[in-house]
This record gives structure tokens, sequence and C-alpha cells, in this order.
């Protein structure tokens, strides 16, 4: 069946998180348009894998990822830096969505491509300075389902866990970030890629 926006649920659900802030969105697109966008993103994407600095040692990244927006503005996280490329017509009519949204403007988009279940992301929170004090992240998913693991930096037996379907929108704000980090782990199970972007503001100015 194919629902109008207005009609689906995109009623948020807000995650029962102390000192957190984290809001989903389970259908902000349909299942129509994610798997458009996916289609389209997977293969207009420059996407590139990099190697990353862990304790000192060389790994390549787990996942292939691609940075776009104002290409003022560069992004360093885990020993690397990216230079964004200009948004492209797809990803602008993707971020007016979210911003229509949230009312809100982002700079950029760090895209994450999870090629099967051996692709990851490890637990991290994204505190880089260039996000400011507390950093607003809108996470789109496309694709294949796959886990969101969050838990408390202070008090380890916080956690929680809620699986990101096609077409969600992912809301991080406030101090989730200084008090809690994300995963997506590997999976043993077969799964199809994923895509996934998430929008931030990057607050440095400097000239590349
Ligand atoms: O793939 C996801 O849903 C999470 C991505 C993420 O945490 C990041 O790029 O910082
Ligand atoms: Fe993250």
């Amino acid at each position: 069946m194919n629902l109008f926006a207005s009609e689906r649920d995109i009623k948020p659900i807000h995650l029962p998180l102390e000192d957190g802030d984290v809001t989903y969105y389970p259908a902000f697109l349909s299942q129509e348009e994610a798997s458009e966008y996916y289609n389209i993103l997977f293969t207009e994407t420059d996407w590139q894998q990099d190697d990353i600095k862990i304790f000192g040692k060389i790994y390549p990244q787990p996942r292939l990822t691609a940075l776009y927006g104002d290409t003022t503005k560069s992004y360093s996280y885990s020993g690397i830096t990216m230079f964004p490329k200009p948004f492209t017509p797809t990803l602008s009519a993707i971020k007016n969505k979210i911003e229509d949204l949230m009312g809100i403007q982002f700079t950029s988009v760090l895209l994450n491509l999870y090629r099967d279940g051996t692709d990851s992301n490890g637990w991290h929170s994204d505190d880089e300075k260039e996000l400011g004090n507390q950093p607003i992240i809108a996470s789109l998913s496309l694709g294949a389902t796959r886990m969101f693991h969050l838990k408390h930096k202070y008090t380890t037996s916080k956690s929680y866990k809620l699986p990101l379907e096609a077409g969600s929108l992912l809301i991080m704000k406030g101090n989730t970030q200084h008090n809690w980090k994300h995963q997506i782990p590997k999976t043993k199970k077969k799964v199809d890629s994923r895509i996934n972007l998430t929008f931030r503001i990057i607050k440095n100015d400097e000239r590349n």
C-alpha cells in the first residue's frame, strides 16, 4: 500500500535514556522513498575506505564512508581528516526534508555503507570539538535493518538496543554524546547492505 507521509505513523518514540536525548521516527520516509534513495546513493556516492588509528595501530575502517557538505568545513575523527564534496541534489533533497521536520540546518552529512554483516561501527561518541558542546545528529537509515546499541559511559549497567529500519530517522542531541556511546555491531546473520546518513553541524571555518 502506498501511504502519504501524513497517513503513515511518523510519530516519534523518545528512548527512555536518562541524561541523553534520543528520538526515533520509525517511518520518516516511505518504503518506496527509502528504497529509491538507497539505489541512487549506492551508485552516485563517492565511497572510500579510510584507514583509522586505534591505540596507535592502523586498520582499514570496516565500512565505506563519504563526506558531503559545506566545503569549507573539514571533519576529523579517529586520526583521519575528511574533506567534503559539495552536496548533491539528492543529498540536498534529503537534508531539506529533515530540516523541515527539525527546524534547524545542517552543514554536512557523513555517509556510511555497511556492505554486509562483517561491516560495523565500533563503540564511540560523536563528540569531536567541531560538533560543538551538544551535538545534534540526525541519522537516516536505508537498506538492511541493523541493530543500534547504546551504552552509558559511566553506569555500564545501563544500555539500550533498537533495530534501525529502512526509512527511519534517529535524532541524538542534548547530552547524549557526553554520557552515552553507540555502535553498529557486526552480525553473523546474513544481511544485505545498509546505507546510513548522519547529518551534522560542523562549526569550524578553516578553508581547505
Ligand atoms: O550507522 C549508523 O546508524 C550509525 C553511524 C554512526 O554512529 C556515525 O557515523 O557516527
Ligand atoms: Fe556515531
